[in-house]
């Protein structure tokens, strides 16, 4: 076993990293800034790991988030470790280490659900059954005068915490349930009631392993068990033989997550713990995570750590430091070498706006010193007059995070709907892209496939074997928008698209202005379909751009929908380029980039002074290695510019 210390390539590391990357202590807790190297440094102390003779398989290292997961493996890679030992080591976000854990304690996969969509059906025979329990103790406090469909997302969000929170556990089992005690939890009886209703609903009455696990639940469904002492040290699962276990984002960590750790640490006592994070970093607040985790609560519950200090960013320069050290109001050094342009472009539209991001785009491809520009949008919707304006200058990029607008089930389902309309699937060309168009139709129309000979599948099943029969020729496909989406459709959609349908088989560019998103209404389309209301007002917003874009074109229905079909082809016919990506901040968390462009930093975006907005921002002005544009609208800039010292 050797104590040289690691040498890693590309860096020459600090006297700080390398007090981390050798420490032998027990426990070492680093809270640092974004960008002083906490990511890298947990890379130096594994590889240290790794010379000292650690197997790989014995190095554990867990994430609130999936992008962190690939932050460490590239900084791994960048210091020197070779991808088959990266490969081999067991880097995991902490529900992925739970569900894997589960399995082996339970010796069956459980059927994970990925969409709002998937579990909201769960929710509502929730509700249902709640409020229909003959003994309920507190029947008044079960009415509600709201749909059960509209107090899903409401619903949801509640869930997340209580299961974050574990609120549940810190519940005396003998103790019943009362308004007051729910008031007390914060929550509400109804809502708790409706809980355990639910869960009982996704347990399937089941003791044993759940039906299935949405997200969170595989890291609540394990923190239970081991907080019940169903799974406990000495006990197979918990068996892991860790020389090391590390946590990336300590602040994004909650009550469940905490409990798995702090069970992973008492079942192996001799593996060494690393833990790094930053308290202005934490963007998953609505999942009860808590910079707590990594401070006093870690201390009452695990032990005093050693706390060791990285007092630079090594991303970026002292003077962006000092715009993120007053907007966050702490103090923030940076290696004084590092050289980062800040600029600040006023646009007074969100149309300029996108000008500009385009523009600074192909700029960015015509260079050669700077390699990635990444555009960090807010919210998906905004990327509708971006892209755009990409496409019209071709130039390539890529989206992270959402799908690329000509790709989402809004533009299909407007231009599905004019495609219908006019007989000419100019643009759907191939079975693949009309399955996509009549999966968007199905979606916002709510018609359900059911034939005689399809009975015997499940719905899912069903649904896809008839669009694949259904796409295979363009006259089939015709056919089933005809016969099947509009005659099967919720009454209120088909109304919707009907009307819609009409203004577009009329060809009236004036109608077409005035009335299309009237008929349509996209909002209330999406209402129905999608759990939460942001969702579906995204879904408005891409649809209200689409008809602005077209509207602008000015070349009547016919040529708006031609203009969007040439965007298509170019956009299939750009060769893929890593080099300009669109994408939502969280999906850059732990990332980098030479180049980051936030746009629109409006009151109406970054406006809200929540901490978690503001959170938002600093992860997403922290991106940024050698310069960091960002656009405002001089009339109603965000007051965060102010507070960041910008403006
Ligand atoms: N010793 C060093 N010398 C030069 N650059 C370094 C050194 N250590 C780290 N860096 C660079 O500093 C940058 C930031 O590192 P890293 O991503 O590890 O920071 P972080 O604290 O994890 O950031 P975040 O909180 O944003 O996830 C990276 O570009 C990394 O290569």
């Amino acid at each position: 076993m050797s104590d040289a210390p690691f040498q890693p390539t590309h860096i020459t590391p600090s006297d700080e990293q390398l007090a981390i990357q050798l420490l032998r202590s027990r426990l070492l807790l680093v809270e640092a800034n974004a960008g002083a190297a906490k990511t890298t440094t947990l890379a130096l102390r594994i590889a240290q790991a790794l010379q000292r003779g650690a197997p790989p398989e014995t190095v554990l290292a867990l994430t609130a988030t999936a992008p962190a997961v690939e932050a460490l493996r590239e900084r791994l890679a960048h210091i020197g470790v070779p991808k088959a030992t990266v490969q081999q080591l067991r880097i995991q976000t902490f529900e992925a280490f739970s569900r894997a854990l589960l399995a082996n304690f339970e010796g069956v996969k459980t059927p994970t659900l990925t969409s709002l969509e998937q579990v909201k059906p769960y929710v509502v025979r929730a509700i249902e059954r709640a409020q229909s329990v003959p003994e309920e103790p507190y029947p008044d406090e079960m009415m509600h005068n709201a749909m059960p469909g509209d107090l899903v997302e409401g619903l949801l969000q509640s869930f997340d915490l209580l299961k974050g929170r574990m609120v549940m556990q810190h519940l005396d089992p003998e103790e019943r349930l009362t308004p007051a005690l729910a008031d007390e939890l914060g929550f509400g009886y109804f809502t708790m009631r409706v809980w355990q209703r639910y869960e009982f609903i996704r347990k399937g009455g089941h003791p044993d392993h759940p039906e299935y696990q949405f997200d969170g639940d595989a890291t609540y469904d394990l923190a239970r068990l081991l907080t019940t002492g169903e799974i406990a040290a000495g006990d197979d699962p918990l068996d892991l033989s860790l020389s090391l276990l590390c946590v990336d984002e300590m602040h994004d960590v909650n009550r469940a997550a905490f409990t798995v750790l702090k069970a992973v640490l008492a079942a192996t006592p001799r593996a060494a713990f690393v833990a790094v994070g930053d308290r202005d970093q934490v963007i998953h607040s609505q999942t009860g995570a808590e910079a707590a985790f990594m401070g006093e609560h870690f201390k009452a519950e695990i032990g005093t750590p050693q706390v060791l200090p990285l007092t630079q960013s090594r991303r970026f320069s002292p003077q962006l430091a000092r715009h993120l050290g007053a907007l966050a109001r702490k103090p923030y050094a940076a290696d004084e070498s590092l050289r980062t342009d800040i600029l600040l472009e006023r646009c007074e539209t969100p149309r300029l706006a996108a000008e500009f991001v385009a523009r600074q785009a192909q700029a960015h491809h015509q260079q050669k010193t700077l390699t990635s520009l990444r555009v960090l949008l807010r919210h998906p919707a905004q990327s509708v007059l971006i892209e755009h304006e990409l496409l019209r200058l071709a130039v390539p990029y890529g989206s992270v995070g959402f799908a690329p607008y000509l790709e989402r089930p809004e533009t299909l389902l407007v231009r599905g709907l004019y495609a219908h309309a006019h007989r000419d699937f100019t643009g759907f060309e191939d079975a693949t892209r009309r399955a996509r168009l009549l999966d968007a139709l199905l979606m916002f129309s709510g018609a359900k496939v059911d034939s005689l000979e399809l009975r015997h599948l499940d719905s899912t099943a069903a649904q896809r074997a008839a669009v694949a029969e259904a796409s295979a020729q363009m006259d089939s496909t015709q056919a089933f928008i005809e016969g099947h989406v509009l005659r099967s459709a919720d009454p209120a959609a088909r109304r919707q698209l009907e009307a819609a349908l009409a203004i577009l088989r009329g060809n009236d560019f004036d109608a077409f202005e005035a009335s299309f998103l009237k008929a349509l209404d996209p909002l209330k389309l999406a209402a129905r379909v999608f759990v939460r209301k942001e969702d579906a007002a995204q879904v408005a917003d891409n649809v209200r751009q689409l008809h602005c874009l077209a509207v602008a074109e000015d070349a009547g229905v016919d040529g708006a929908f031609r203009m969007f079909s040439a965007m298509d082809r170019t956009r299939r016919g750009l060769s893929a380029s890593e080099r300009v990506a669109l994408s939502s901040i969280e999906a850059a968390k732990g990332l980098e980039f030479d180049h980051v462009l936030i746009p629109h930093l409006n009151r109406d975006e970054f406006g809200e002074g929540s901490t978690e907005n503001r959170n938002l921002l600093y992860v997403a002005m922290t991106r940024a290695r050698r310069r960091l544009t960002m656009t405002f609208d001089p009339e109603h800039p965000s007051r965060f510019l102010k507070d960041a010292a910008l403006l």
